[in-house]
């Protein structure tokens, strides 16, 4: 049985205050939240350390949102692995869409990134996905698929997690249809050497369709952007039923 996980990405979004504040109403919401589900926050570097003392001792695990592959060096503005581990960070999500349109992330440095990553123990949250133009032109398998034989090659597929986020559906409102997701899921599983990593969904998941997207066969959990910013909407993500 692959392991369900529901992964919040805040992006660049709460303070330290603010994450405090979402923390204490949001663990209040976990009471009786089925044990088989790992819960992640992936929140802005500046809230790592203050979440890392407020999630000890909790079921929430704490995720970055990018991570370079050195260890320490002469890279202005950014964070190594051993940076991350030693604030308690589990996750980190690497190759957001977000980071390959906007500064410029390549599948090269994705690579890179993913194994640094895992040598230091930390398991990357992987995302894929296509443009509208992509989908438009009947290249989403195609553009995918190169995505994945290039940002997978030496990455340990047995501490992994994939995000498969179609680019028209981040913060549009414009949810893939479950079943489309679920589809193009199982084919992104057909090409992995190892068929348990788990495989998410992300794009506009809210509390209204978490139920629905969660019972499609293939999907595994979510990836989710705005609506892990309450702690209401998140909270009823993580609580989703089974249908
Ligand atoms: O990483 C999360 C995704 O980009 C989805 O964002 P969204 O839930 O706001 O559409």
């Amino acid at each position: 049985m692959r392991p369900k996980v529901l992964a919040g990405n805040w992006k660049m979004h709460k303070t330290q205050q603010e994450a405090v504040a979402f923390l204490q109403e949001f663990l209040g919401k976990l009471v009786d939240t089925p044990s088989d589900r790992e819960i992640v926050l992936c929140v802005p570097y500046t809230c790592l350390s203050v979440l890392s003392k407020s999630l000890h001792g909790t079921r929430v695990k704490l995720g970055a949102q990018n991570v370079h592959w050195a260890d320490q060096g002469a890279f202005t503005g950014e964070i190594s692995p051993p940076m991350l581990v030693e604030l308690g960070v589990r996750y980190v999500i690497i190759g957001h869409s977000e980071r390959r349109q906007y500064f410029g992330e390549t599948d090269a440095t994705v690579n890179q990134r993913l194994k640094a990553a895992q040598s230091h123990g930390l398991t990357p949250i992987l995302c894929v996905g296509e443009t509208k133009a992509q989908r438009d032109a009947g290249e989403t398998e195609n553009h995918i698929f190169q995505q994945l034989a290039l940002d997978l090659v030496d990455v340990d597929q047995s501490n992994l997690v994939i995000a498969y986020e179609p680019i028209w559906a981040i913060g549009t409102g414009d949810t893939c249809e479950e079943t489309e997701a679920n589809r193009v899921i199982g084919l992104i599983r057909s090409k992995l050497q190892n068929p348990d990593v788990p495989i998410q969904y992300g794009g506009s998941v809210n509390a209204n369709n978490i139920d629905a997207i969660m019972a499609q066969p293939e999907i595994d959990g979510v990836l989710v952007g705005g609506a892990s910013l309450q702690p209401e909407s998140f909270g009823r993500i993580v609580n989703y039923k089974p249908l």
